[in-house]
C-alpha cells in the first residue's frame, strides 16, 4: 500500500468525489460511519459518556457525524466545539445543524471560555485537527490539548492525533493529543509509523473509507506500507517441475565459541524460507551442533578455530554472514580477504556490520545491492547518530545511495530503505524484541534471495514473513513474553500459507 502525504490525500478525496459522483458530505458520512462502526465493536458504552472534541474543519465534521450516530443509538454524548478559527468548513456547518436539529447539547470552547469537566469513566474522541493541521497550535487550543492530555483518559483520535501532521517533523513537541488509538483513514501516514511519535498515536487502526483504488495505483509515491496485498504483487508461487536447484544455494557464515546458536537459527530460517540447498560455514567448535540440530544443512568448517580463512568449497547463490561471528583481529582480516574476492550477493548482519562500522573502507568492497540488517545500535555505529526519525531516514537514504546497498532497520514497523524508496513493515509484535530474532531474519532474507527474488524483494518479503510468523505464533497461544526465535522459525510455514497454500480438499 502506498503512503501518501496531505496534498495527495486531498487529491485522492477530490478524485473519489468526482469518480463516484458523490458529495464531500457523503464521503464524510461514510468515513465517520466506518469509525462509529469500529467504536461499537471495540468500546463499551455502558455507564459511560463519549466526549467529542471537534474542531471547525472537516475533522470536526467527522466527530459531529459520529456524535449524531451515538445519540441515535441512545448513548450518552457530550460535544465540545473548539473554535480555533472563525471560518468553519461547509460540511462541518451542515453536520452541526443536524446535531442541533436532534436537540443535542453543544458546548462551545472559545478563547475566554475554554473550560470543561470530565468524569472518571469518560471516553474522549479527538476530532479537533486531522490532515488539515498545517502550522503550530497556539492559544487556547493548545491549552485544551494539554488539559485533555493531563486527564490521562482514554483518547481515540480520528484520522490523526490533533497537532501531528501527516508527514513533516514535529517542531512543537508536547502540543499533540496523546491518543491510545488512532483511527486513520484509508492509508497509513508517515508520522503514524515513526517511533518518535508513538507516544501520540498509540495503536493505529486503518479505516477503509472506500476511496477510489484506481487513484492509488497511478499516484506515485516512494513510500510503502508492506501489507499482504503488497507481498502478493510479487510473490513467486512454486511450479510443479521446480527442483532444489531452482531455489538456489544459501551459504550462512557465522558462529564462534559460545555463539553457535546464532548460526543454527539463521541456517534453520534460510531453509524455512525456501532455500533449495543450504550450507553453514562455521568454526570447528560448532560442527557437531550444526550437524545434529540442522540435518537438512551441509556444514563446512574454517581452517582456524575461529572464522579466519573463509575457505568454503561450495559455490553458493547467496551468502548471509555475521551472526555470532565475533570481531577478533583474525576474523576482521579474514573478512577483508573474503570481501576482496567475493562477488556473490550478500546479506550482512551483526558482527559483520560492526566490522564494517570499524573499517568503513571495507564498504567499497560490497557487491551491488548488498543487504545490511542492523538493529538500531548497529545502525547508529554504521551511519552515525541522529536526533530524530527524519534525520535517521535521511542518513539511511544517503548511506544506501553512497554504497548502493539496502538497509533493513529492525524494530517495530521494520524499515527497509533503498535510496529514495522506503518500505515500512505491517507485521510483527513486541515478542520479537529478544535475542535470536535478528539471526532468524537474516537467515530468512538469505534464503529468499537464493530464490528468484531481487535483493529489495527478498528484504521486503523477509521482514513481512518474519513478523507474520511471530504474529501466527501468538495466534496459536504463545505469549509476547515467551515467544522465542525458534517459535518464529516454526511458524514460517503459517506465514507463507497466506500466499502459497493449496488447500487439499478431501
Ligand atoms: N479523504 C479523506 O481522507 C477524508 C477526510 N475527511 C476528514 O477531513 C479532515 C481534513 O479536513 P480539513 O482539511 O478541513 O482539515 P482539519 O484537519 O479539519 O483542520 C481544519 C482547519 O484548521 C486550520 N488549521 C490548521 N492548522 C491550524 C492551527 N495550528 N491552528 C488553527 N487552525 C489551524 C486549517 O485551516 P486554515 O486556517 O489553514 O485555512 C484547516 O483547514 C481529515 O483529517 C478527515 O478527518 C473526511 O471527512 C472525508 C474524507
Ligand atoms: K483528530
Amino acid at each position: 500500500m502506498k503512503i501518501f502525504n496531505t496534498s495527495q490525500i486531498q487529491k485522492w478525496d477530490a478524485y473519489t468525489i468526482k469518480a463516484e459522483q458523490i458529495t464531500s458530505l457523503d464521503l464524510m458520512e461514510r468515513a465517520a460511519t466506518a469509525c462509529f462502526d469500529w467504536l461499537t465493536e471495540h468500546v463499551t458504552f455502558h455507564n459511560r459518556r463519549i466526549c467529542f472534541f471537534c474542531g471547525v474543519g472537516n475533522n470536526g465534521g467527522d466527530g459531529l457525524v459520529m456524535a449524531r450516530k451515538c445519540l441515535e443509538k441512545g448513548y450518552a454524548v457530550s460535544v465540545y466545539i473548539v473554535h480555533f478559527s472563525s471560518s468553519q468548513s461547509e460540511d462541518f456547518k451542515k453536520n452541526l445543524q443536524r446535531l442541533i436539529d436532534l436537540k443535542a447539547t453543544i458546548n462551545h470552547l472559545v478563547e475566554d471560555n475554554s473550560s470543561f469537566n470530565l468524569k472518571e469513566s469518560d471516553l474522549i474522541i479527538d476530532a479537533i485537527f486531522g490532515t488539515g493541521m498545517s502550522r503550530d497550535i497556539s492559544g487556547f487550543t493548545s491549552e485544551i490539548i494539554q488539559l485533555i492530555n493531563q486527564t490521562g483518559k482514554e483518547v481515540i483520535a480520528i484520522d490523526m492525533p490533533s497537532g501531528l501532521s501527516t508527514s513533516s517533523l514535529l517542531k512543537n513537541d508536547g502540543m499533540v493529543i496523546k491518543a491510545s488509538t488512532t483511527l486513520t483513514f484509508q492509508c497509513p501516514k508517515l508520522n503514524l509509523l515513526l517511533p518518535d511519535y508513538f507516544k501520540y498515536y498509540g495503536e493505529v487502526v486503518l479505516i477503509n473509507i472506500g476511496l477510489s483504488e484506481s487513484f492509488s495505483s497511478v499516484e506515485p509515491s516512494s513510500m510503502f506500507y508492506v501489507d499482504a496485498n503488497f507481498i502478493k504483487s510479487f510473490f513467486i508461487k512454486r511450479k510443479k517441475f521446480d527442483h532444489k536447484g531452482t531455489f538456489g544455494h544459501s551459504l550462512l557464515i557465522g558462529g564462534s565459541f559460545g555463539k553457535i546458536g546464532a548460526i543454527v537459527l539463521a541456517t534453520k530460517a534460510a531453509i524455512g524460507a525456501g532455500s533449495g540447498l543450504t550450507t553453514a560455514f562455521i568454526p570447528k567448535c560448532g560442527y557437531d551442533i550444526l550437524q545434529t540440530s540442522v540435518p537438512e544443512a551441509m556444514v563446512e568448517i574454517d581452517n582456524d578455530l575461529e572464522l579466519a580463512y573463509f575457505n568454503y568449497k561450495v559455490n553458493p547463490t547467496v551468502i548471509g554472514l555475521g551472526m555470532g561471528m565475533g570481531t577478533s583481529e583474525k576474523t576482521i582480516e579474514g573478512f577483508y580477504r573474503f570481501l576482496k574476492h567475493n562477488s556473490t550477493p550478500l546479506v550482512i548482519d551483526a558482527d559483520a556490520i560492526n566490522i564494517l562500522s570499524k573499517k568503513p573502507s571495507f564498504l567499497e568492497l560490497l557487491p551491488p545491492e548488498t543487504i545490511l540488517t542492523p538493529h538500531p545500535k548497529e545502525l547508529e555505529r554504521l551511519i552515525g547518530k541522529w536526533s530524530n526519525d527524519y534525520e535517521k531516514i535521511d542518513l539511511m537514504t544517503d548511506f544506501t545511495e553512497k554504497h548502493n546497498c539496502i538497509l533493513v532497520n529492525k524494530g517495530a514497523n521494520t524499515l527497509v530503505v533503498y535510496k529514495k524508496e522506503k518500505y515500512f513493515n505491517s507485521t510483527g509484535n513486541p515478542g520479537l524484541a529478544k535475542g535470536g530474532s535478528g539471526d532468524v531474519l537474516t537467515g530468512m532474507i538469505t534464503g529468499l534471495l537464493a530464490q528468484k527474488y531481487t535483493a529489495l524483494q527478498a528484504s521486503i518479503l523477509g521482514i513481512y514473513l518474519h513478523g507474520k510468523a511471530a504474529d501466527c505464533a501468538l495466534e496459536k497461544g504463545i505469549s509476547e513474553e515467551s515467544l522465542t526465535a525458534s517459535d518464529v522459525i516454526q511458524h514460517i510455514d503459517n506465514a507463507f500459507a497466506f500466499f502459497s497454500s493449496k488447500t487439499i480438499k478431501k
